[in-house]
């Protein structure tokens, strides 16, 4: 019975200021590093086998990773994929979210970030927060950076991903975990879960909260849980 296991990256410098992040690459707070050691003791107790890490290719993503294998003492070297990256947040990309709902109305912000199809306008190649000038991302094709995202564009870079490199492996029975994002975890699990458009719009995924996710042989989920269940309360709508 194969297991897999998203985390979010701990709480990040931007997360900390609410600021639209996407993309750029921020670090993890001291609070931050420790949901990520938290999270690698969680996982620890289940004493499971990990056959595969991966992450997506922002330190917020690698340096939680790093944490956990850190606390689990593995040495297996980590899968780092751009398609697991954060949802780019276009011409909204290091804005204040508080600030942004007080000008643009709650409402609008609201769609902006949990809506399925809308997107931010873009943002400028020549604005220093976009992807073709952090260095970070000096390996992905240039036609592949996208200069906004809506959850749906997200969805499809990140299912291609999973469907091309991820469900085999699970196929083959190998436990899998994925350190990333709110909004690419959040395509993850329209897709795992079936949520409709309605369901993923009210779906949160907090940071630093291994969410443990068992299938059979056919790829079929028989539970799923987080594994700090005190801060899990009122999480899953699965
Ligand atoms: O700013 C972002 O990149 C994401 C995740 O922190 O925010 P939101 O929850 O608004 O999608």
């Amino acid at each position: 019975m194969p297991h897999l296991i998203l985390v979010r990256h701990g709480q990040s410098e931007w997360n900390l200021e609410k600021r639209f992040t996407g993309w750029v690459d921020v670090d993890l707070t001291g609070q931050g590093k420790l949901e990520a050691c938290k999270s690698g003791e969680y996982i620890k107790e289940l004493k499971l086998n990990i056959d595969y890490f991966y992450s997506s290719f922002q330190l917020r993503a690698v340096n939680t990773l790093k944490f956990i294998q850190d606390t689990l003492r593995s040495n297996t070297k980590p899968i780092r994929a751009w398609q697991l990256n954060e949802r780019h947040y276009g011409a909204l990309t290091g804005l204040n979210k508080n600030e942004m709902s007080e000008k643009l109305g709650e409402d609008k912000i609201h769609e902006f970030r949990r809506s399925w199809e809308i997107k931010p306008d873009p943002l400028s190649r020549n604005n220093p927060y976009h992807p073709i000038n952090i260095d970070a991302y000096k390996t992905i094709p240039k036609n592949k950076i996208p200069d906004t995202e809506s959850l749906k564009d997200t969805y499809e870079r990140v299912i291609e991903y999973y469907n091309s490199d991820i469900h085999n492996k699970l196929l083959d029975n190998k436990n899998i975990l994925i350190s990333a994002h709110g909004n690419s975890i959040r395509a993850l699990c329209k897709f795992l879960f079936k949520l409709d458009n309605k369901k993923i719009s009210l779906l949160e995924i907090p940071t630093g909260n291994p969410l443990l996710i068992n299938l059979n042989s056919k790829q079929e989920i028989i539970e799923c849980k987080y594994l700090d269940k005190d801060r899990a309360k009122n999480l899953l709508i699965f």
